[in-house]
């Protein structure tokens, strides 16, 4: 069992009160939260029961949990550790709260309903969405929302939207994800016998990465925490790791923390176990340029490595390249598997030139919690399409047109498609020709099979003419594609679903014609591209609590990373998240030319090498 250095067996054994443990990364905050519950109930007698961890992720509860078995055996089962959202929903349901969970989807059809029943249009769905949680999240009502706002005519039109969504989810008993916060933080905060209840429970509160916590998460915290004199509340963070504004986190969580928990201890925890000196000294010169931050000097006892290496590409298929290249170097010396690499990009869509060069040249790989490029919805769709297009009049057809029917949304139901099915079944013919034929008496159902028809059958006509790239830039235009797609983005930093279908079309560019490309792509349903021992491609939020002995970071270019709509210490956190992921090895890679233009590289690669 590795033994805790004397800060982190302080910061382990404090026992009551509040207590702020402000780490760097690596420095083993997480183990040393393990640690403490594992001696609360060792040896001070809690029950496990008293205790609660909450953890960002389910996986990192789930990680603690299997952290903390070989220790405390089958009352490890016993601590409840769980995210806070999942506590609050079981908390609800416990005081007998009946209610369905409203949201992906769902959540997109229902807000659409409700700015249709407003007459409001033009605001895409997913901002309407995130402003919504966002507000919510900073416990600001519908009144208060449109006070903020006044003389924002946007944002009153949403204002309008927010009101009405909570009068309409109150009707039918249903909560969407902040809500399940914004509930429990209500019923805590008015009922004072359930207030008790939970903090009588739960003696011991511990809570991972709050430096990610965001304001209405700390309301809920601050009813739970017990004031007796033998219990605790007690926090780990690193400031400097806070990569979640956009929930209405803060850093101002940690660098306020004495002031709204005062009384409260704090330890840092500054010895880093995971990386290199020179990776550390990489971090450090890094986040030195964020001016709001706690300080701390980043130190490690670990033997020197090697210096971070910078790999300038000519665009991102030579970075892939490049990568390729250098991967095989490390796997081929037998010194590292391909499950020691870690890729980290700031964008979703980055992931598409790196899995086309692994394809290639038959490297293993998977996407941490997320799915291949060619398998994400949006860019699916438009190979649907691209599959339907190609052969409309074959059982592939039939197959493509039943996942496109409905894609832009076209209201059609399953009682059309039965109908339609059974109309071309009988004149055995297929769907297509059907759909053609078949008479539509539903105004608007006849109005969108008439366009939908207008569209294709010239594409179909002209199909040996047209490449593919052309057909998508026919179809994106065509179909208001862009629009349906950024409307269904759900609240995140790295969903750019846009610019996953302009990668799409950047790719679909190398091939002459549709099946050349569709058989290209068909390749990644192969093991290899979801291959838990290959290598892992993530974006940087995903990588969070994670470490890999290589580490890549690519697409270190302005615009990327930083991205162009973020905060600049925000990106520069997330780019200190990112390096310090690594632990023997760091590669900063950089395109000159991304999407087809000149590239500057990135302002965070000069502040890591500055002498
Ligand atoms: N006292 C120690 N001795 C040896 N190794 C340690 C010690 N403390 C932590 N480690 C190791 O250091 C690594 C980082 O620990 P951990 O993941 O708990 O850090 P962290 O502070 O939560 O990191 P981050 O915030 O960057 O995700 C792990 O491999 C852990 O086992």
């Amino acid at each position: 069992m590795i033994r805790l250095n004397s800060r982190q067996k302080e910061a382990a054994e404090f026992l009551y009160g509040t207590a702020c443990v402000i780490a760097c990364p690596g420095s083993g905050k997480t183990l040393t939260m393990t640690r403490r519950i594992a001696n609360l109930v060792k040896n001070h007698g809690v029950s496990p029961e008293r205790i609660i961890g909450l953890t960002f992720t389910r996986n990192a509860a789930q990680a603690m949990r299997e952290k903390l078995y070989p220790i405390l055996e089958d009352l490890a089962t016993r601590v409840d550790l769980a995210t806070i959202h999942s506590f609050c929903y079981s908390l609800l349901k416990q005081e007998g709260k009946t209610f369905e969970i409203l949201h992906g989807n769902e959540q997109l059809k229902f807000v659409r309903q409700v700015m249709k029943k407003k007459r409001i249009r033009n605001i895409p769905v997913g901002l309407i969405i995130r402003e919504i949680s966002l507000a919510k999240n900073n416990i600001i009502d519908t009144d208060e929302f449109a006070d903020l706002y006044t003389g924002d005519e946007t944002m009153l039109k949403i204002a309008d939207v927010y009101r009405l969504y909570e009068a309409e989810k109150k009707k039918k008993l249903l909560l969407d994800f902040t809500d399940l916060l914004f509930e429990s933080y209500l019923l805590l905060k008015g009922e004072k016998e359930i207030r008790q209840k939970y903090q009588d429970s739960y003696t011991h509160l511990l809570i991972d990465e709050y430096q990610d916590v965001g304001p209405l998460q700390v309301e809920i915290l601050k009813q739970l925490i017990n004031n007796h004199r033998k219990s605790s509340f007690w926090v780990c963070a690193d400031d400097c790791q806070s990569i979640y504004s956009f929930t209405g986190a803060s850093v101002g969580n940690i660098l306020n923390f004495d002031k709204v928990f005062q009384n409260s201890q704090q330890f840092i925890l500054d010895t880093n176990y995971r990386s290199t000196p020179e990776i550390l000294s990489c971090c450090q010169r890094l986040i030195d340029h964020n001016t709001k931050k706690i300080d701390k000097v980043l130190r490690t006892k670990n033997s020197t490595g090697a210096k971070a290496t910078v790999i300038d590409a000519t665009n991102e298929e030579d970075e892939a390249l490049q990568l390729v290249n250098e991967i095989k170097g490390l796997t081929e010396s037998g010194t590292y598997q391909f499950k020691d690499i870690a890729v980290l990009y700031r964008a979703n869509s980055l992931s598409r030139p790196i899995e086309d060069g692994f394809k290639q040249h038959q490297i293993p790989y998977h996407i941490e919690n997320g799915s291949s490029f060619y398998q994400r919805h949006e860019v699916k769709v438009l190979l649907d399409y691209l599959r339907f297009i190609n052969n409309p009049d074959s059982d592939d057809g039939d197959d493509a047109l039943r996942k496109i029917i409905n894609i832009p949304n076209r209201y059609i139901g399953k009682t059309f498609m039965t109908g339609l099915e059974s109309f071309s079944n009988k004149r055995n013919v297929h769907l297509f020709q059907g759909l053609k034929t078949m008479p539509i008496e539903v105004p608007y159902l006849k109005k969108f099979i008439k366009d939908f028809v207008c569209l294709i059958e010239p594409l179909i006509q002209d199909v040996a003419q047209l490449e593919p790239a052309e057909i998508i830039h026919i179809l994106r235009e065509g179909l208001d594609y862009d629009r349906y797609i950024s409307d269904d983005d759900i609240p995140s930093p790295d969903d750019s679903k846009i610019e996953n279908i302009n990668q799409l079309q950047l790719v679909s560019a190398k091939y002459k014609d549709i099946p050349a490309l569709i058989n290209y792509t068909e390749t990644f349903k192969e093991e290899n591209s979801n291959n838990k021992d290959g290598v892992a491609l993530m974006t940087v939020h995903k990588s969070k609590g994670l470490e890999f002995p290589i580490v890549f970071v690519i697409g270190m270019t302005e615009g990327v990373m930083p991205n162009k709509q973020g905060e600049i210490e925000e990106e520069r956190r997330i780019c200190f998240v990112g390096i310090s992921r690594a632990m023997n090895l760091l590669y900063l890679t950089y395109p000159i030319n991304y999407m087809g233009k000149n590239a500057t590289r990135s302002r965070f690669l000069d502040e890591i090498l500055e002498d």
